[in-house]
Parts: C-alpha cells; sequence; structure tokens
C-alpha cells in the first residue's frame, strides 16, 4: 500500500459543532464537516427545528444559529438514523427546550441502551420515555432543569456531553466526574463559543445561564477512520502510506500507542493546531506486529479501533489480551461477538471474554463474514481481505457510510481491492 489518504472529518467534532453552532447567536461556517449518514442525520434533525443549515460545498456548512431558546417544536419524530452520539447528545439537548420531541433510529441504535442518559437527565429534572430503557426516546419539554454533580459509572463521553449540553439550560452547576477521562470535544467547543466551563481530564463543570456565540470550526480528519489505514499499512508488506491533518486528540489516539507496543512504525510529522484541535500527519510502513497484553488505561482512548485492533492481533505473532473493554458490547453491534464470528469464520483463533478477548495471531484463510449493520466491522474485515490467504466477503456493507462515505473509492486508490459482491 502506498500513497497519501485524507480520511474524511471527524465524526465527534462535526456532530457538536451543529449542535452548538444551531443554539449560538449568529452564523457558524463549519469546514471539513464529516457527510456520513450520522452527522447529515443530525443536521436533518436540527432543521426540523427550525434552523437553517446552508451546504455551500460538500464538507461545508454554514449555520443560522437561533440562540438558546429559539428552537421549534415538531410534532414529527426527529431520526438519529445509526448514531448513538447524535441521539444522546440531543437527548441532553432536547431536555431542556419549551417543546416535546420523539428521537427515533435505525435498527441497530433502537437496540443501543439509553438508561445510561435519561437516569441523570432525570436527575436533573428531565422528563424522558423511552421503550425500556432503549429509543425512541419522548422527550417532554417545558421541565426546569437544575444543575446535578454526576460521577459517570462509565466512561462515556456521549453521557457527558448530553449532561453538559442540558446544563446550559439549567440553574447552577452541573458537574461531571468521569472513571476515566474521555474526548473532551464538547468541553473545547464550548468554551470556543465563549461559554463559562471548567474542564480538566475526567472532569468538567458549567453552569446555566450564559450565550453561545457563533464562530467558525475547522474539523480534522477523523482518527478513526484513519485507524484501518494504521493497521491496512502495517499487516501488508512493503507499505508505506501518508494520512494527512488527522484529528491527534489523545483521548483519541490509544491505538497509536497499542499498534506501537505491537512493534508498527508509524510517525507523526507537521504536527499543528487546527481548530483547538492536535493535529498531525501520520506516516506508516509496514513493520511484523506480535501480541501483546493491552493496558487496560487505553481502552477508553481507543474505544471506536477495537474492531481494527482485533485484525492486526489477529495477524500477528504471538497472543493479544484484550480486557476492561465490555463497552464494545453496546455499540452499534456488540464488537467483541461481531469481531470474534468473523475472525472465526476466517479462520482465526480466538477466545471471547465478557470484557474482551484473547486473540491467537496466524494467518487468515478467506471466507464470509457479516457487518451486523456495522461500519467499523465491515471496514476491519475489508483490512482482513488485504492478507487473507483467499477472498473476504463481507455481507451487508451499507453501513460505511455512517462514518466514512468513500470509504471504497480511497481504499482501491492506495492498494486494497474492493469489489461488489455478485
Ligand atoms: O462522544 C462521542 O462523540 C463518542 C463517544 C464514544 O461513545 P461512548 O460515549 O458511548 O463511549 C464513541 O464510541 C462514539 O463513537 C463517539
Ligand atoms: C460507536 C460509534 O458511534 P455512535 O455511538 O455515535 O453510534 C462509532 O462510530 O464507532
Amino acid at each position: 500500500m502506498q500513497g497519501s489518504v485524507t480520511v474524511p472529518g471527524d465524526k465527534s467534532v462535526s456532530h457538536r459543532a451543529l449542535m452548538l453552532a444551531v443554539i449560538a447567536e449568529g452564523t457558524s461556517h463549519i469546514r471539513g464537516f464529516l457527510e456520513g449518514e450520522d452527522t447529515r442525520a443530525t443536521a436533518a434533525v436540527l432543521a426540523q427545528l427550525g434552523v437553517r443549515i446552508e451546504t455551500p460545498s460538500a464538507g461545508e456548512r454554514v449555520v443560522h444559529g437561533v440562540g438558546l431558546h429559539g428552537l421549534r417544536g415538531t410534532t414529527l419524530p426527529l431520526d438519529c438514523g445509526n448514531a448513538g452520539t447524535g441521539m444522546r447528545l440531543l437527548a441532553g439537548l432536547l431536555a431542556g427546550q419549551a417543546f416535546d420531541s420523539r428521537l427515533i433510529g435505525d435498527a441497530s441504535l433502537s437496540k443501543r441502551p439509553m438508561r445510561r442518559v435519561t437516569d441523570p437527565l432525570a436527575r436533573m429534572g428531565a422528563r424522558i420515555d423511552s421503550r425500556d430503557g432503549l429509543p425512541p426516546l419522548d422527550v417532554h419539554g417545558g421541565q426546569p432543569l437544575r444543575g446535578i454533580r454526576y460521577e459517570l459509572p462509565v466512561a462515556s463521553a456521549q453521557v457527558k456531553s448530553a449532561l453538559l449540553l442540558a446544563g446550559l439550560y439549567a440553574t447552577g452547576e452541573t458537574e461531571i466526574i468521569e472513571p476515566h477521562p474521555t474526548r473532551d470535544y464538547t468541553e473545547r467547543m464550548l468554551a470556543a463559543f465563549g461559554w463559562p466551563i471548567v474542564f480538566a481530564p475526567g472532569h468538567a463543570k458549567l453552569e446555566g445561564g450564559h450565550l453561545l456565540r457563533a464562530r467558525d470550526v475547522d474539523v480534522p480528519a477523523d482518527f478513526s477512520s484513519a485507524a484501518f489505514f494504521l493497521v491496512a499499512a502495517s499487516i501488508v508488506p512493503g507499505s508505506a502510506l501518508r494520512l494527512p491533518g488527522v484529528g491527534l486528540n489523545p483521548r483519541r489516539t490509544g491505538l497509536l500507542q497499542a499498534l506501537r507496543l505491537m512493534g508498527a512504525d508509524i510517525t507523526v510529522e507537521h504536527e499543528r493546531e487546527a481548530g483547538g484541535e492536535p493535529v498531525g500527519d501520520l506516516v506508516v510502513r509496514h513493520a511484523a506486529l506480535h501480541g501483546v497484553e493491552l493496558p487496560e488505561s487505553i481502552v477508553p482512548d481507543m474505544i471506536d479501533e477495537f474492531p481494527a485492533l482485533f485484525i492486526a492481533a489477529a495477524v500477528a505473532s504471538g497472543r493479544t489480551v484484550i480486557r476492561g473493554a465490555a463497552e464494545l458490547r453496546v455499540k452499534e453491534s456488540d464488537r467483541i461477538a461481531t469481531m470474534a464470528a468473523g475472525l472465526r469464520a476466517l479462520g482465526a483463533r480466538i477466545e471471547e471474554t465478557p470484557d474482551g478477548a484473547i486473540i491467537h495471531g496466524g494467518r487468515l484463510a478467506g471466507g464470509a463474514v457479516d457487518s451486523h449493520l456495522d461500519h467499523r466491522i465491515a471496514m476491519s474485515f475489508a483490512v482482513a481481505g488485504l492478507v487473507a490467504d483467499a477472498a473476504v466477503r463481507i455481507n451487508d456493507c451499507s453501513h460505511v457510510a455512517t462514518s466514512f462515505p468513500g470509504f471504497v473509492t480511497l481504499s482501491n486508490g492506495c492498494g486494497f481491492d474492493l469489489r461488489d459482491a455478485d
């Protein structure tokens, strides 16, 4: 694999840029916006709530903010598609509005746990009905919210962000303490939009009663999308690949550490700051990988990169042990189970544990795997196809555009051989 691959904009940053821009005063220009299905679903929901969002060109949005209290309700359901981030953050934002709303999602999102947001939001005074903790969510507006101090039971940037967004509408202080620091885009962006907020790794605190001022946002390339190429170039002999302008927020780059522990050759060049975030060009060359006992402390920093890591581990020499990653079971699919099933179908030896897996590295044969409506599972097995002895057939790739529109074209341009199945 050779060349330079510019991956699309960061999904987490794109969701947040939209949400803050719509409730800011004035017009915000977002560049590098991810044209993925998840972030477009969020844009469509916000447009349904009465906000004018223009698309001057692909990857650009001009958002005409309506201020903290300018959103308008709709009787139509708000469809978050496949996006856990969209639904959970919107639940927080909508809890503070004067109108009722209904949040719905696709088959995968409809199975994902929502009590993690509805319970603490209820403690703030919100009224949200769910179907036994699952979507759809019926958010009852007009509820006075009060700030709370909340210790998150699991490390989740989505839960933290939902509570911070509700906290904008609450009286008093909202304070979040995390068991392990998670991505801090909401905190950084609130500060950039002019809302007073105190935050440090694992802690955030704000109070209601201020306003957000429009500003422009430059979205960095998504590390989670770069992850597939980091693994691909590491495992394909002779590879040298450059990935320019990738977001390197330390709460996202655990895979870099994990791959380096396994022997990968990845360097960061032109480290700089863009849009308030650290970014850099990643240069990855083939290297012989070996298995590792993954330090549990880096799990939250690479939570979306595990499907790609499973592929690296399956072709590394020796055994890789993953622990402390039970959250993988409540993503777009149960990512421990779906990766284990897919790797077994390709002839790998892998044992599932409740919070991880033990992967015995070796060769992969070809075969057929299911994506389980999960974009990251589909893309990870595309990487497996680069080194398997025979073709890998991935059933149902329809969700890849959730986070990575153009994945097939970009991948085939640097050495993949992805074809439509007959
Ligand atoms: O806040 C975010 O943008 C995200 C947080 C993570 O989820 P959790 O908060 O459930 O860990 C991550 O898996 C997801 O892809 C995006
Ligand atoms: C877990 C993910 O996203 P979300 O929770 O927003 O669906 C992901 O993109 O891997």
